[in-house]
């Protein structure tokens, strides 16, 4: 996937192509102010006050106390990302952006918003700093309670979509009864396996201070006693010994070095019963040389400021795997988050 920059004219269309347009503006001036603004609509409760009737900008500036002028030249922005559509001088939500960004909407990303807004923001600060050392923040290490509150509302909000298609998707046998699930969080992966899977039970191994927000996000999902959460720690817990028929790791080996990896896959594959598959389900590093991604790509450089690792290709992670013992399986991409994959090796 790839972002560009799409010209409302014929004439945009040559000015673009004769190569006449400062096209780093878009990048330097006006994707800063886009992301900022979107986050704080989200955050000052701008796109629920529209959907709950506020169609003017003043009616939006009194539900949200917001300054009138502000609001105005917020909203002029917003109707231009296409999150709302102005007839008749009226505001109404426009029917994707009521799917994707209301608070209540299953496919909402609404918690990522707020964590991003409130908690990731100012990391970006911090970028110029990690180009120079090469050494991340570490998060895990220093949030808040509150902080952790956003963090795991925000990787539900991140994955609703995405579990439904693991869910669907993931090459598991029907016969399946055992998972464990490293860095689970919500445990929606466990669940959308388990809502296919009859017989499958899922723990959720995660770290304490996650496990404390994650445990309402995981009852709301309804599956009861079929997934728990263990607290524990994936670098330092043993996972027994063939135990499990799946093992998923998602979304975590991006916060792990390759030690740390090659690390959990040997103790994976001494947890998996024969016949048993490990999933790392992540985002994907591009081959250097291979086509540009802008998810993998631009995920790799966060999670190296964030966590000093971060994404790896399909070689290293397969690389992982057979190192352990494990055979190499299945390879599955996403198609509703590009950049995305399932890694599975078969033990
Ligand atoms: C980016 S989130 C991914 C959550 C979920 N698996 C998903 O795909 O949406 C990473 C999760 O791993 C957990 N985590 C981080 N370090 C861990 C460790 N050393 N052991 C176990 N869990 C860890 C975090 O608390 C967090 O819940």
């Amino acid at each position: 996937m790839q972002l560009s920059i799409s010209p409302d004219n014929p004439l945009e269309w040559l000015a673009l192509r004769a190569d006449i347009v400062p096209w780093p503006l878009a990048h330097v001036q006006i994707m800063p102010v886009v992301a900022k603004a979107v986050l704080e609509a989200a955050d000052k409760g701008v796109f629920e006050a529209v959907a709950a009737g506020a169609d003017t900008v003043a009616a939006v500036a009194q539900t949200c106390n917001l300054h009138p002028k502000a609001t105005r030249e917020l909203m002029g922005l917003l109707t231009a990302l296409r999150y709302f559509k102005y007839q008749n001088e009226r505001f109404t939500l426009t029917k994707s952006a009521r799917k994707w960004v209301l608070k209540d909407n299953p496919e909402s990303v609404y918690g990522m918003m707020l964590f991003n807004n409130r908690v990731m923001w100012p990391w970006l600060d911090k970028m110029g700093e990690y180009l120079q050392t090469g050494k991340g923040i570490h998060y895990h290490d220093h949030l808040t309670a509150e902080q952790w509150q956003y963090y795991q509302n925000a990787m539900l909000a991140a994955t609703g979509t995405e579990a439904k298609e693991f869910g669907r998707k993931a090459p598991v046998a029907k016969t399946a009864t055992d998972m464990l699930d490293i860095g689970g969080s919500h445990g929606q992966h466990s669940v959308a396996l388990c809502r296919r899977i009859p017989a499958l039970r899922s723990t959720i191994l995660d770290l304490p201070e996650a496990i404390e927000q994650a445990a309402p996000l995981l009852a709301r999902l309804g599956l009861g006693e079929r997934v728990q959460h263990r607290p524990g720690n994936a670098l330092t817990d043993d996972f027994g010994h063939e135990q499990y028929d799946v093992i998923l790791m998602s979304s975590l080996a991006h916060h792990f070095n390759d030690e740390q990896n090659r690390a959990v896959a040997q103790k994976v594959a001494r947890a998996l019963r024969p016949g048993g598959v490990y999933i790392i389900n992540e985002f994907i590093r591009p081959e250097t040389g291979a086509k540009p991604e802008l998810v993998g790509g631009s995920t790799d450089l966060f999670y190296g400021l964030t966590s000093t690792a971060g994404n790896y290709s399909i070689a290293e992670i397969k690389d992982w795997q057979a190192g352990a013992g494990l055979k190499p399986h299945r390879v599955i991409n996403y198609l509703t988050i590009p950049g995305r994959a399932m890694v599975v090796a078969k033990k």
